[in-house]
């Protein structure tokens, strides 16, 4: 299957790692279909106006200062009053934007989430991510790795089936150009995507993710096989409060979300991990989800965290539950 002219960037990344890594062999050959079905117009209705929105973006200066390690990830450049209109308008066809902040040519995009906040907890427990390959699962908008690229990542892909997310991203790229030296890239597949037992990824990141999953152990143990030995597992999900054994089932919905399945403690989680044969697992993080972190904005106009606490009791969901509290835990797969 031939590869669209857009994807050459990430089959090239690949491609040069692969030279040294036969591990992603298996991968690479799969790439075309993946990105083929991620990418299918069938996914989702309004796939094709992503995709044109994100084309119609205008040239740009060649002159930009990119900021990868800063809040907002932005890019500083200097368009006229007609090329702002132009990308403001582009962009905000890709709305609802929810994982940011961005400043794309002094256009601010204020996301659903200060995923900086989130950024900020989990930046001073990384083990130095200079010259590591990362793997972002479910990475959203891809903020966190732009991120991770500022942190100095070698190599930093963000998987993620969300077709919205993967054309967001291909706008943050238009703006960033190859100032990160074409270091991140995006696959628009889901973890289950993965090829079986790659330890390959220095580190691996699933912030968002585990609570979505119905099976924690099956996802946990794909985390552990993409991750090389000695590598590092950067976990972060709902939690509950209690003890080792203390996991929480919502109903139907949580905080209005579907798809919730199980929220354990701190503790519990550490236990779990401990279970799948990780090493050196810590709890480095662990705080309720604030209403100024996640809610309403000009780029995400839906309801958002304060429609979905009890108005009497914010420390209850509206479905009577333990309001959303979240931990970071930090683990290693043992080394050779
Ligand atoms: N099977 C799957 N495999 C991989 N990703 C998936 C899968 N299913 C759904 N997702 C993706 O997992 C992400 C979860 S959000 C976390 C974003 C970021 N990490 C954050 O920490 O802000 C949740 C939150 O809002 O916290 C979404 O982008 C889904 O498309």
């Amino acid at each position: 299957m031939a590869l669209p002219d857009d994807h050459r960037g990430l089959y090239q990344a690949f491609l040069d790692l692969a030279a040294d890594n036969e591990a992603l062999l298996p991968w690479l050959a799969r790439l075309p279909a993946q990105l083929a079905t991620g990418l299918d117009k069938k996914r989702h209705g309004d796939l094709s106006a992503w995709e044109k929105a994100v084309k119609k973006l205008p040239a740009l200066p060649e002159a930009r200062q990119v900021a990868l390690d800063a809040d907002t990830v932005s890019v500083e450049m200097a368009l006229d009053e007609s090329q702002r209109r132009q990308c403001f308008n582009l962009l905000k066809k890709l709305a609802p934007w929810r994982k940011g902040p961005f400043n794309l040519g002094g256009i601010e995009i204020d996301t659903e989430w200060r995923s900086d906040w989130k950024w900020q907890r989990v930046a001073p427990h990384l083990s130095d991510l200079r010259y590591r390959k990362v793997l972002d699962v479910g990475g959203g908008s891809g903020y966190h790795a732009w991120r991770m690229a500022g942190a100095g990542a070698a190599f930093v892909l963000v998987i993620d089936p969300s077709p919205r997310f993967y054309w967001q991203f291909q706008a943050v790229r238009h703006f960033v150009g190859d100032a990160d030296g074409h270091r991140t890239h995006f696959l628009p597949v889901g973890i289950e995507d993965v090829p079986e037992n790659l330890g390959f990824f220095d580190t691996v990141f699933s912030m968002g993710v585990l609570y979505h999953r119905a099976s924690p152990f099956e996802h946990l143990n794909q985390l552990k096989a993409a991750l090389a030995p000695g590598g590092e597992l950067v976990l972060e999900t709902l939690v509950v409060e209690g003890d080792e054994q203390t996991v929480f089932v919502p109903g139907e919905r949580y905080a209005a979300m579907p798809n919730v399945y199980f929220l354990p403690s701190s503790k519990a989680l550490c236990h779990w991990l401990t279970r799948c044969g990780f090493e050196n697992v810590r709890v480095v993080d662990e705080a309720p989800t604030t209403l100024s972190e996640q809610r309403s904005t000009e780029w995400m106009t839906y309801q958002s965290l304060a429609d979905f606490l009890d108005p009497e009791d914010p420390t209850r969901t509206i479905e009577g539950y333990p309001a959303p509290r979240r931990a970071i835990v930090v683990a290693n797969k043992p080394g050779n």
